[in-house]
């Protein structure tokens, strides 16, 4: 008997077409019909950790017919660079790849984000499809259609909006993650909860060491729901006009924390110090009540991720906040909630107050 697979749907925008984000087990089946019959070559792009699986899916989709090809990227931020892209252009060009042949990325994040940017960039825009493997690039990562690169000066600085024709979340690719990425995932998951959907913080609060694997009772819901979050958001606001700012709670000090460690630190634990000081920003502003802010300490502390960073980095991190997408010339924005599940908009807030809520989180 087939496992049952979950459908979420997102919307097409701003002249782009709707898609699908599948969540089950064995959903390789489903890539072929994705990739359409217009493709003759598909480039199947995927990290160094990742090269069983990568030529694995090369060697089937050889199979059934296409001219295929693996591109090998290294692991993690290291295949965010210009120089990575290039090497995928060059992989493209070699193959002869045109404009109705189909990338796939598979892997975590960075892996989607580069395979999403090359997709956005060879010959002006082809087809890509996303096989995030990691619970963050399955919940936050592959949908939405932001891709993009990082640069010396900051995070995620070279980009474009260009969603995939379609997501596969097997949730399978979860059993040989190692716990420390796991839970990293969790961060945007817990994010997806204070900024929309409280749900999930009650499942994770009721037994955080199950929440911790892929094993626990609830992975399955907890992805589904943090995905109908991210789903429901782009499909309003795709291009990041006003509405898609909320899925950025916790990232203008996290992104400022990564490009100070030299992206050695795992997103989501940045995130998760970042969404620590945006609780404590919208306490001092006199935007958000204390549990809720408390609650933010105790859920991430529950699931394992870092609440503190180093306290005499502040300068150095509000240089790279400077640089933040969400700033407007000079003036810094934040995501601070309201209240639990009332996500807004902190524009330029006090610089006593930043240095106050910064006071929390550093040591
Ligand atoms: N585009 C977006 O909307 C968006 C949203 C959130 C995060 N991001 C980006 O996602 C990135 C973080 O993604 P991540 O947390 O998935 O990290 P990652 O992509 O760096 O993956 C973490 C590590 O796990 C390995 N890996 C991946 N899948 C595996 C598996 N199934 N088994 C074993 N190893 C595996 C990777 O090779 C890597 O070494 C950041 O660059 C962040 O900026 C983008
Ligand atoms: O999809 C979005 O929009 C987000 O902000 C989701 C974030 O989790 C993600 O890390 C995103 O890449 C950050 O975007 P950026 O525009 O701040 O680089
Ligand atoms: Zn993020």
């Amino acid at each position: 008997m087939s496992e049952a697979v979950t459908r979420i749907q997102v919307a097409g925008t701003a002249g782009t077409e709707p898609y699908e984000v599948l969540v089950g087990r064995r959903l390789l089946g489903e890539l072929a019909g994705l990739i359409g019959t217009r493709a003759k070559r598909v480039a199947v792009i995927h990290p160094e950790a990742l090269a069983e699986t990568g030529d694995a899916l090369r060697a089937d989709l050889a199979e059934q017919g296409f001219e295929a090809i693996a591109v090998q990227v290294p692991n993690a931020e290291e295949a965010k660079t210009a120089e990575v892209a290039a090497y995928c252009w060059k992989a493209l060009g070699q193959s002869g790849f045109t404009r109705t042949d189909v990338i796939v990325g598979v892997g975590g994040g960075a892996t989607t984000d580069v395979a999403g940017f090359v997709a956005a960039t060879w010959l002006r825009g082809v087809r890509w499809i996303a096989v995030p493997t990691t619970v963050l690039a399955m919940v936050d990562a592959a949908v939405g259609g932001k891709t993009g690169i990082n640069t010396a000066e900051g995070k995620n600085l070279v980009g474009a909006f260009h969603p995939p024709a379609g997501v596969l979340c097997d949730l399978a690719a979860l059993d040989s993650l190692p716990v420390n990425d796991y839970v990293s995932g969790l961060a945007e998951v817990i994010k997806a909860g204070f900024i929309a959907d409280p749900v999930i913080l009650d499942l994770i609060e009721a037994d955080p060491e199950a929440a911790r694997t892929p094993a626990g009772p609830h992975t399955a819901e907890l992805i589904e729901r943090s995905i109908r979050v991210k789903a429901e958001v782009v499909s309003s606001d795709l291009k990041e006009s006003g509405r898609r700012e909320i899925l950025n709670y916790g990232h203008t000090l996290g992104h400022a924390i990564e490009k100070n460690e030299r992206y050695k630190w795992r997103h989501g634990a940045a995130v998760s110090v970042g969404m620590h000081f945006a609780a404590e920003l919208g306490r001092l502003a006199g935007r958000l009540d204390d549990a809720t802010a408390d609650r933010h300490r105790t859920v991430l502390e529950a699931v394992g991720l870092p609440l503190h960073y180093r306290y005499d980095q502040w300068p150095k991190l509000l240089e790279n906040m400077k640089v933040d997408k969400k700033s407007r010339g000079d003036l810094l924005r934040f995501i601070v909630l309201d209240g639990l599940a009332r996500p807004t908009v902190l524009e330029g807030p006090d610089p006593a107050v930043l240095l106050a809520a910064y006071g929390e989180v550093g040591q």
